[in-house]
């Protein structure tokens, strides 16, 4: 099963650039630009992983994102992890960047979308990883704050195909985001929100209703609602699920409790994707490989994940078609 899942082609739609910062490059990035960082080595920093809920976890990711200053830092974080991409036969990313996280810090919007967009545009030739990129609004922040973002973001249309919302969900609802979200569908962006990771199956309604979402980030405590699922498969609403992320934050005690592999023969759109692998043990392969060995699954079904995640893009349907061969040959030729 490692060697079909190493090889399996790969999309990715749910990665934060800020959660791919490992401990070496912190370092690195903490000496190149002079700051004090509450840690003596990288054993230590991963010893400090160990989030009991998504606010513990937020609270050590924004502190590690401080270490982020110049365009060429935010290259060099894309372009490192472009590299695991490659590694885990990644053929197609969509990457979240929170640019509030950033501009709070006095680091401007400019110098943080420059520097991922560069190192994407970068491996299409060079690593032949095809990306979009997906800007988030804190939703700890207040709506104001975000408008500023959303304004800030319009001179780069170009690079920017969707806007999302993360941070901590509850206390923090969908409806406060509605006036920005729909201004930003006035300007031609697509919509997307975590939703129903920590929250109920009441918040995923919310979020899809009022924020007119294209797809779902996380989405899994749908099922405590049965009719909802039975809504979502028959729509193919795509869920963009993290399953190492969800046991790191206790969404689930363990693995085999996982509801994924239950939604994807429920006939829901579940894609497997890795949210913030620094911080949660892994990327792409080691998420499916987490849930296959905790669940029994054909060939088929793992390759199901990749399907999904081409359907759920943000993609032309040319390139779909392409993935789409591309993944039914390997499928055809590794069953
Ligand atoms: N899993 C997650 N949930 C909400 N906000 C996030 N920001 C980064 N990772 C997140
Ligand atoms: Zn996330």
């Amino acid at each position: 099963m490692k060697q079909f899942i190493q090889n399996l082609p790969k999309v990715e739609l749910h990665l934060h650039i800020e959660g791919t910062l490992e401990p070496e490059l912190m370092f690195e990035l903490a000496a190149r630009n002079n700051i004090d960082i509450p840690f003596s080595s990288c054993a230590e920093v991963k010893d400090a992983y160990n989030f009991h809920n998504l606010q513990s976890f937020l609270d050590i990711y924004y502190q590690g994102a401080n270490v982020l200053i110049t365009e060429q830092d935010f290259f060099d974080l894309t372009w490192a992890y472009l590299l695991r991409c490659k590694n885990d036969n990644v053929v197609h990313t969509e990457v979240f960047f929170d640019p509030q996280t950033h501009t709070e810090r006095g680091i401007s919007f400019d110098t943080v979308v420059n520097g991922i967009h560069n190192a994407l545009s970068q491996a299409v030739d060079e690593l032949g990883i095809t990306s979009q990129l997906i800007m988030c609004f804190l939703r700890h922040l207040d709506e104001k704050s975000a408008f500023i973002a959303l304004n800030q973001s319009l001179e780069h249309k170009d690079k920017i195909v969707a806007v999302g919302l993360d941070s901590l969900e509850n206390g923090n609802p969908a409806s406060k985001f509605e006036r920005v979200f729909k201004y930003a569908l006035d300007e031609g962006f697509l919509t997307v929100a975590h939703a129903g990771e920590e929250g109920p199956a009441s918040s995923i309604r919310d979020a899809l209703d009022l924020l007119k979402l294209t797809r779902i980030d996380h989405g899994v405590r749908c099922s405590d609602d049965e009719t909802f699922v039975k809504e979502l498969a028959k729509h193919r609403t795509p869920l963009t699920v993290c399953p190492l992320s969800n046991i790191k934050l206790k969404v689930f005690e363990h693995m085999a409790e996982h509801n994924i592999v239950e939604l994807l023969r429920k006939g829901v759109c579940v894609t497997i994707n890795s949210d913030d692998p620094a911080y949660f043990g892994g990327y792409m392969t080691d998420n499916f490989m987490a849930v296959g060995e905790a669940h029994s699954m054909s060939k088929t079904e793992i390759a199901q994940f990749t399907f999904n995640a081409i359907e759920a893009s943000f993609i032309s349907d040319q390139e779909k078609n392409r993935l789409m061969s591309m993944n039914q040959t390997y499928l055809d030729q590794n069953m």
